[in-house]
């Protein structure tokens, strides 16, 4: 049997050679469908090859009922549907290490055509002015860069930066002091990396947490004439801010190869004489796209014939066995990871799981996987799932222990995390309740009994009359509906905690009125 691939978008001839020289394998490229035209050919494929062009939406999977899987030449997959890839068995791979280098260079060429006005110089000249005045730039020695995002491409330019004798500040929530010690850079909040840097630069993917993390507020804090980079994701700059911070000469300039529409023609920050801009060219290289083409055919060759894959970007598949008995905690065992992750502070640098009861009697590595997606999610977005969930905690330093216990408190199963920073350990546990399905039942030494769904918040506060009732009359007040509450203490008049379902997640406002009620240590909303 023949496997069909289709390639949509132009891919390296050469990259693409270990599919085309495969003898059960038939290669299609075509480069120019429009997405109607792909969402009716795809339908006789089993494989699908995209770059970043190619939009492949949840119109198109639903049409492909006999695709297995994606695979993108590069590491962003924001064009891609996961969730509905998943829903469809689809697998999705990556190629996430090929253009690393190639977007890392391109980060330093984009700061230092930046720094020395390379590009509005050249454009003058080709319209026959010999302006030196206009051009003069700054040296990058001796200035401090500000590193957004420590990953792969982050690191790269950091080290490539202190070549040119520049000051590193970074920020990555995974950044701890002992691998910021090795690296030679000093870290900090996003707020300090701002509020220190001649030049910032950013290098997360983009997500929930990370859109517009450079805003109107951001750039407030910066130093007069900083000048931006991004080689990373349109959408993690504000652009209305940026262009707003460049007229009022608070940015004396800005490096752009991404934007959160593209194509990017007749953008407004393009106007600007202080913005120089790129077409995403970040992982345009002969070496990054040869790179990426030969791991991504490599690995989609590797699944239709063996049906593992080694960069995964979405659910893997787990044996039919393994997963009968084990699937009823998979929900469970995430929103423990997520409810932990929100409660911690700090960077993360162990994780316990505890198994017991009937669990302790199952094979719970994909439990544990999944346990980690929950916790590392946060940051990680789609760059984690369940197959390389250990390998992210292990890049990051993060040791994981997995433990099956005999101390299930007289439920018939429990599953507890803890986890642990240099501010302390954090733990919660759950369990299944037969018929009633998962419960939360511990948060650090309280206990509670809460279904982990919803919106939820966690108030830490001093055990004392009123402080309870401040706290419903806040949210009333502001019509805010409570579904459910516990509450715990450790001791009479000590520290005590409150646990709420609400109708609605808290904004940052709403947060900010309860945080500000007397006898309140700390309120942290999380979503389930
Ligand atoms: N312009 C281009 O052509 C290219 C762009 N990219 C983009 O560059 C970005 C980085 O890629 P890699 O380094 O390979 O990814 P990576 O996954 O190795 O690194 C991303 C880092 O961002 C950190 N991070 C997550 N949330 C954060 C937050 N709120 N604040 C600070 N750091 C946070 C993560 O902990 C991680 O260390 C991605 O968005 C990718 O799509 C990648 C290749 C080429
Ligand atoms: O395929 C491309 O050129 C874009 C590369 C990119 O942005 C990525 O790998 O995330």
């Amino acid at each position: 049997m023949k496997f069909k691939v289709l390639i949509s978008d132009p891919l390296s001839e050469e990259g693409i050679l270990p599919l085309k020289e495969a003898e059960n394998v038939e290669v299609v490229v075509a480069t120019d469908l429009s997405p109607d035209e792909l969402a009716k050919t795809i339908k006789d494929f089993d494989a699908l090859l995209v770059r970043s062009q190619t939009k492949v939406t949840r119109e198109i999977i639903r049409n492909a009922s006999k695709l297995k899987i994606i695979g993108r030449a590069g590491v962003g997959v924001d064009n891609i549907d996961l969730d509905a890839a998943t829903e469809h068995g689809v697998i999705v791979v990556n190629a996430p290490d090929g253009n690393t280098n190639s977007a890392a260079e391109h980060t330093m060429a984009m700061l230092m055509s930046l720094a020395r006005k390379i590009p509005q110089a050249y454009f003058a000249l080709k319209n026959q002015k010999w302006d030196r005045k206009s051009h003069v730039g700054v040296e990058l020695k001796g200035k401090t860069l500000g590193v957004i995002g420590l990953g792969r491409i982050g690191a790269e330019v950091a080290a490539r930066a202190q070549g040119q004798r520049m000051n590193i500040i970074a920020y990555d929530p995974f950044l701890t002091a002992e691998k910021a010690e090795k690296m030679g850079v000093d870290y900090g909040t996003v707020e300090d990396v701002v509020k220190k840097a001649d030049f910032i630069t950013v290098h997360t993917p983009l997500l929930k947490e990370t859109k517009h993390l450079i805003n109107k507020d951001t750039f407030k804090l910066m130093k007069d004439g900083v000048q931006i980079v991004n080689c990373a994701r349109g959408g993690i700059i504000d652009e209305d801010a940026l262009y707003e911070a460049i007229v009022t000469k608070k940015v004396a300039g800005a490096a752009l190869d991404v934007f959160e529409e593209e194509p990017a023609v007749n953008h407004k920050l393009l106007e600007l004489h202080e913005v120089i801009a790129t077409p995403h060219l970040g992982a345009s290289t002969v070496e990054a796209q040869e790179n990426v083409a030969i791991d991504v055919s490599k690995d989609v060759l590797n699944f239709l014939t063996t049906g593992l894959a080694r960069n995964p970007v979405n659910l893997p598949s787990v044996p039919k066995e393994i997963m009968r008995r084990i699937e009823p905690y998979f929900h469970l065992s995430e929103k423990l990871g997520i409810f932990l992750t929100n409660l911690t502070e700090g960077v993360i640098e162990e994780i316990n799981i505890y198994y017991s009861g009937e669990l302790a009697e199952v094979e719970v590595a994909p439990l544990t996987r999944n346990t980690i997606k929950g916790i590392l999610k946060k940051h990680l977005g789609e760059h984690v799932n369940d197959v390389n969930a250990s390998y992210m905690a292990e890049k990051k330093g993060i040791t994981v222990n997995e433990q099956k216990t005999n101390t299930s408190k007289g439920f018939t199963n429990l599953l507890k995390v803890e986890v642990k920073t240099k501010e302390g350990t954090k733990s919660v546990a759950g369990t299944l309740l037969n018929g009633l399905g998962a419960r939360i039942v511990q948060v650090d030494t309280y206990s509670v009994d809460l279904v982990p769904e919803g919106h939820l918040v966690f108030i830490r506060h001093k055990d004392q009359p009123g402080a309870i009732g401040r706290v419903g009359s806040t949210l009333a007040d502001q019509q805010i509906n409570i579904a459910t509450m516990q509450v715990g203490r450790s001791n009479v008049g000590g520290e005590a905690i409150m646990l709420l379902t609400i109708d609605k997640h808290l904004d940052e406002q709403e947060l900010e009125q309860l945080d500000q009620l007397a006898d309140i240590y700390g309120v942290t909303a999380i979503n389930l």
